[in-house]
């Protein structure tokens, strides 16, 4: 089977606060996303988005007819946006190829048919992590660089929390619906992101953590601000967050992450910055 699909229902916080670390990582946790030669889709009831990884090796792949959305094609009613985060590949949108290299990005308007991924050299993979949301019209389809991403320079070496936020699906890059996408790195010895935490009711995120060694490891916190939890988290593993929970990280080394967010919104600096004494 090279295009596998799993069903993510909406979890509440008084839900998420009961349950064990497995009932957590059940709720909110992606793993396994890249899969030699598969596609490998959530699709998220928190604002009905889809997470992806593709990571094809010597035949191509394609996102064709997802029976989960209930339409004919991927993307008929929905946008999405593709960042590589392997070796350079190809995405293929509406029979146009488009180059992907190494943390390059597009965005694919709504109604542009089959989608199709390849790798330049199946011995060094492209790794291409997907994220798709409802639509209501047709943006143009744009290839975003490193260099058009808009940068926000956050945090200081002394919070251990100095990082540039990119982003790369934003209103100052390109027109989008709902999809807002970027991609925060971080200084050497910062590890600490999104600290102090904040939440937004009006939009979920997703993160994906990558650019791990084996042995680091994300203490990824969520839950209410005064009902905190954590999971931990690996290279590679992404994590689900209602708009009722902070999402925020440290890690044991370095690490770089995407994050993804659709909802009522396009407003990125819409948050509710929570203060440290609501913590808990
Ligand atoms: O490092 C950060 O802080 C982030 O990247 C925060 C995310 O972009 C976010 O949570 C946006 O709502
Ligand atoms: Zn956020």
């Amino acid at each position: 089977m090279t295009l596998s699909v799993s069903v993510r229902q909406a979890v509440g916080p008084e839900d998420a606060a009961r349950r064990n670390t497995q009932g957590l990582r059940d709720g909110f946790v992606i793993e396994g996303l890249f899969r030699p030669g598969e596609v490998n889709l959530t699709y998220s009831h928190l604002d009905r988005m889809i997470v992806g990884g593709v990571a094809p090796t010597d035949k191509n792949l394609e996102i064709g007819h997802v029976a989960e959305t209930g339409t004919d094609s991927f993307l008929e009613r929905r946008e999405a946006a593709v960042i590589n985060i392997g070796g350079a590949g190809t995405v293929s949108v509406g029979g146009r190829d488009h180059s992907l290299g190494f943390q390059e990005a597009i965005y694919i308007g709504m109604g542009e048919g089959a989608l199709g991924f390849a790798s330049d050299d199946p011995a060094t993979p492209a790794l291409f992590y997907i994220l798709s949301a409802p639509a209501h019209r047709t943006c143009p389809t744009v290839h975003i660089t490193r260099e058009m991403a808009r940068k926000v320079h956050l945090g200081s070496a002394e919070e251990s929390n100095h990082r540039t936020i990119n982003q790369y699906v934003h209103p100052d890059v390109c027109e989008s619906c709902q999809l807002l996408v970027g991609l925060t790195m971080f200084e050497p010895g910062s590890v600490w992101n999104t600290m102090p935490a904040h939440v937004h009711d009006r939009r979920m995120e997703v993160y994906l953590y990558f650019g791990m060694a084996a042995a680091t490891r994300i203490f990824h916190f969520m839950g209410e601000p005064g009902e905190t939890r954590h999971v931990v988290l690996k290279n590679h593993e992404a994590v689900l967050s209602p708009g009722w929970s902070i999402h925020s990280g440290a890690g044991t080394g370095r690490y770089a992450f995407i994050w993804a967010m659709a909802g009522d919104n396009m407003s990125f600096t819409d948050m509710d910055k929570v203060p440290m004494d609501a913590l808990r």
